[in-house]
């Protein structure tokens, strides 16, 4: 997250850090969202086959052990079957994971809330992007997790010539657009937005930003549009 600030801890409970294995050791390579006691979601770009990963939920600082973490290993990655890394600006990434056992609730791990089929937010919505992706492009992952407020910016702008032109769909949400954004390693974390029950929903799957710089004015964040894929989840997660 760039020109953002440490968020108080565990105040996003669903918020997970997928891991990857290399040598002996973990890193952190994307975000994601706790939705079900065994069901996290992230984005299909997050996912390459033959890695192995690992979910650990809980989490506010990654340089150390922590009373309130949980890790669980992954049962099955069901990634969209229409995601494809070659042409990212066709949309459709995000992915589902089946924890190999259910999360145990608590005051730092909860599930999000998933907004219902078709839910458009008005242009400016405040919404939260959470992560521990780069504080600036090419820069250093933080220890604590980062947050950054991203207003919503309606599809008619985020699709202007200027904007990102034909690279968003009507599939994915934009927001951001000044000095704040998501960066590398936010990937697959939700965009966090208040509902007028006074709940949080994802409301998007971390997806891109720009390629030459993060935080580039006119290039909002773009997130996969959480309410564009209910079915999709529900087939999911009813079938594994
Ligand atoms: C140095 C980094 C910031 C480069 C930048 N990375 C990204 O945007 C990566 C992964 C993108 C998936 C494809 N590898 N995502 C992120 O950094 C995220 F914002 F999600 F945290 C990028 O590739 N951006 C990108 C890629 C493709 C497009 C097409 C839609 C034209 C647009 C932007």
């Amino acid at each position: 997250v760039v020109n953002g600030e440490e968020a108080r801890p565990h105040s996003w409970p669903w918020q997970i850090s997928l891991q990857y294995k290399h040598g002996s050791r973990w890193y952190h390579t994307c975000g994601g969202t706790l939705i079900a006691p065994r069901w996290v979601l992230t984005a299909g770009h997050c996912i390459f086959s033959g890695d192995i990963y690992r979910i650990v939920l809980g989490k506010h600082d990654l340089s150390i052990q922590e009373e309130t973490e949980q890790i669980r290993d992954i049962l099955r990655i069901v990634v969209h079957p229409k995601w494809s890394i070659e042409c990212v600006a066709c949309g459709n990434d995000v992915a589902l994971l089946k924890l190999d056992k259910a999360a145990f609730l608590s005051a730092s791990v909860q599930t999000a809330c998933v907004p219902p089929a078709g839910e458009i937010l008005p242009h400016d919505t405040p919404c939260y992007v959470s992560g521990w992706g780069d504080l600036y492009t090419h820069g250093p992952i933080p220890d604590k997790l980062q947050q950054a407020m991203l207003p919503v910016v309606d599809y008619s702008i985020c699709s202007k010539s200027d904007w990102w032109g034909k690279n968003v769909k009507p599939t994915m949400v934009c927001a951001g657009g000044d000095i704040r954004s998501s960066c590398n390693g936010d990937s697959g974390g939700p965009l966090n937005c208040k509902g007028e029950d006074g709940k949080w929903y994802v409301q998007g799957v971390t997806s891109f930003v720009s390629s030459t710089n993060c935080n580039e004015l006119k290039k909002p964040t773009v997130f996969t549009r959480t309410s564009a894929f209910n079915d999709w989840l529900d087939e999911v997660m009813l079938k594994y």
